[in-house]
This record gives structure tokens, sequence and C-alpha cells, in this order.
């Protein structure tokens, strides 16, 4: 049987294959203050729709607050509002797969959509388990000193 043989694009092709790929849009953001609009709508999308985004923004908020408390070294801070920071992106690329897996599969059960859903369930996990880590190590003992100071 003669196989079929997809020529690889040359460079002069790309922009137009591109502009192919954006027709396939619903709708496109015409400039940058609409393309924030858009991005908003998805944290405010998760926020409302997620309980772990909302429990992880709280515990985020509360350790850049505790670290700005502690006069913790800004370097500290940074790392602390990195690794916290990390966490709720990895909750919002969970939300965005775990939806494009819906989209695709609707409700019915397949072996690689769970793969999909559990693989971004892990990543979420994985980064939370760091920040509460490195949270700790940064926080936990000026948090002691102070309260020990005040007993
Ligand atoms: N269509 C499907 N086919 C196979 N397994 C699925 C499917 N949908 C969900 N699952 C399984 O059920 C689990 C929970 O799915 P769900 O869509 O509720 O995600 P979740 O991990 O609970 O989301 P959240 O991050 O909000 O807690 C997935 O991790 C996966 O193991």
């Amino acid at each position: 049987m003669p196989q079929q043989v997809t020529q690889s694009p040359t460079p002069n092709s790309i922009p137009s294959l591109l502009m192919k790929e954006r027709e396939l849009s619903w709708q496109v953001a015409t400039n940058l203050l609409i393309s924030f609009k858009y991005a908003w709508a998805g944290i405010i999308y998760s926020f409302q729709t997620q309980r772990n985004f909302r429990i992880h923004v709280s515990v985020c908020v509360l350790a850049i607050a505790l670290s700005i408390f502690l006069h913790l070294p800004s370097v500290e801070i940074a790392i602390i509002g990195i690794t916290s920071g990390l966490v709720l992106v990895m909750e919002l690329l969970n939300t965005a797969i775990e939806s494009v897996v819906d989209l695709t599969v609707k409700q019915s059960y397949h072996e690689l959509a769970k793969v999909a859903k559990d693989c971004a369930a892990g990543a979420v996990l994985v980064s939370a388990m760091v920040a509460v880590l490195v949270a700790a190590i940064l926080i936990l003992p000026p948090l002691v000193v102070v309260i020990r100071s005040a007993l």
C-alpha cells in the first residue's frame, strides 16, 4: 500500500500555516488589554470552581504575609513567592487540562483521560510539597523564635 508522505513546512510556508491555526480559533484577542482580560477570566474561573485553587491562594498569601511579618531577607521572600506561585500556576494548568479532557471524552471513561488528569494532579501535588518544604525551612525557625519570645 502506498504510504502518504506529508512534506515538512518550508520556512516561507510557516507564517501562512500559523495564520491557518489562528483561523481555527473562535475568537482571537486583538490587543494586550483584551489578552489580560481573558487571562484574568481564567484565574477567576479557577478560583470560583476549584476548591484546591482557593486553598492554595490562601496558603500562598499567608506564607508571603508571614515572611514579611518575620522580616525575612528579600531573597527568601522571593523564593517563597516563586515556589508558592508555582503551585498556583500548576493549579491553573491542571484546571485547563481537566477542561480539555472533559471536552474531548465528555462523560465517558478513557484510560488516557485518567492518565492526563492523574498526571496533572500529580504535578500540583509535587509543586505543593516543594512549596511546603521550602516554606517550612525558611519560615518555621524565625516563627518559633517569635512565638517563644512572646510566651
Ligand atoms: N473521563 C475519565 N476517564 C477516566 N478517568 C477519569 C475521567 N475523569 C476523571 N477520571 C479520574 O477521576 C479523577 C478525578 O477526576 P476529576 O475530573 O474530578 O479531577 P480532580 O483531580 O478531582 O480535580 P481537582 O484537581 O479539581 O481535584 C481523575 O484524577 C481520574 O483518575
